[in-house]
């Protein structure tokens, strides 16, 4: 499917056995034990309703597939619950907060955060410099600091830090050795595994991943997994949209089936292999 090179998915002379978590990250911070809460949820098109009253749950350090065929909604969810779109109707709570409507930087602000697609423009930039503009709260940002001099020494302190941040993530994610590499030249694995390690320097405590999977070869697909796996081990929530049935039945311990915009039915893999009307939906498809 993919015509990726097996050799760039390489680990740069890392060691497979060294145990590394990301010290400087911080990790997923204070979540509540439900950090999202989704409820009575909606968005029309048009005539078209895309979401029909939506509701569940998210558990922390969970990682849970959110699936069900071609327009069922599932994105249009996604764009709803990180800001992309505002809903029409409903609630979406993260920690307790209510972040209906707001905007996807205040929402990514709270610690709820979409991986994207690097971006064109982006693609021009090296892998290092990508990582330098994910950042939020980046004093540079404010001009005027620049004028004062003891701004200057702050702004070079941060800059620092991210950069230290920045490659340890790369290192985490094994993709140190493309620091210099412009984001363009990598593979679709490689981009995917670029696209989490921006989404972490946003001090996430959610992770959204839409398709994270899609145009990813075995072997990357396979360390994008671990990573995934390890970030959860570490308090990290995940949400993901997947299109790969089996992938999310062997590595999510809840799965969200939605069809026509509402929630089919949810529960664990097996539950919903073996659900008639998840069968039904796919139209006899093997599920
Ligand atoms: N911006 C939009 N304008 C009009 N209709 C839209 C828009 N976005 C989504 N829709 C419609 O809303 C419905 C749900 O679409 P959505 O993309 O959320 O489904 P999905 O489950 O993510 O599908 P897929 O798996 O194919 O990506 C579809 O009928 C789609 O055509």
């Amino acid at each position: 499917m993919s015509s990726e090179p097996e050799t760039s998915g390489g680990t740069g002379g890392v060691d497979e056995t060294d145990d590394r978590t990301l010290t400087t990250l911080g990790g997923a911070g204070d979540t509540a034990e439900v950090p999202l809460k989704v409820s009575g949820l909606e968005k029309h098109f048009g005539g078209i309703t895309a979401v029909d009253g939506v509701e569940f749950e998210i558990d922390k350090g969970s990682m849970t597939g959110l699936i069900g065929p071609n327009g069922a909604g599932k994105s249009t969810t996604f764009n709803c619950i990180t800001g992309t779109h505002k809903p029409d109707g409903g609630r979406v709570e993260f920690n307790g907060q209510d972040i209906t409507g707001l905007e996807p930087y205040q929402v990514a602000d709270r610690g709820l955060v979409r991986t994207f697609q690097i971006a064109r423009e982006l693609g021009e930039m090296t892998v290092l410099e990508n990582m330098m503009v994910a950042p939020k709260h980046q004093r540079g940002e404010a001009l005027w600091r620049s004028v004062l001099p003891y701004a200057r020494n702050s702004v070079n302190q941060q800059e620092q830090e991210i950069l230290e941040r920045a490659w340890e993530t790369l290192e985490f994610f094994d993709i140190d050795h493309l620091a210099n590499e412009y984001a363009e030249n990598l593979s679709g694995g490689q981009r995917k595994l670029l696209e989490l390690a921006r989404a972490l320097l946003t001090d996430p405590q959610m992770l959204l991943l839409d398709e994270p999977f899609a145009g990813v070869n075995p072997s990357l697909e396979e360390r994008l997994l671990e990573h995934i796996h390890e970030l959860r081990d570490q308090g990290y929530t995940f949400l993901i949209v997947e299109h790969d049935m089996d992938l999310i039945m062997e590595n999510c311990e809840k799965v969200i089936v939605m069809h026509q915009g509402r929630i089919l039915t949810e529960g664990t893999p097996e539950d919903v292999r073996n659900n008639e009307d998840v069968i039904e939906a796919y139209l006899g498809g093997e599920v």
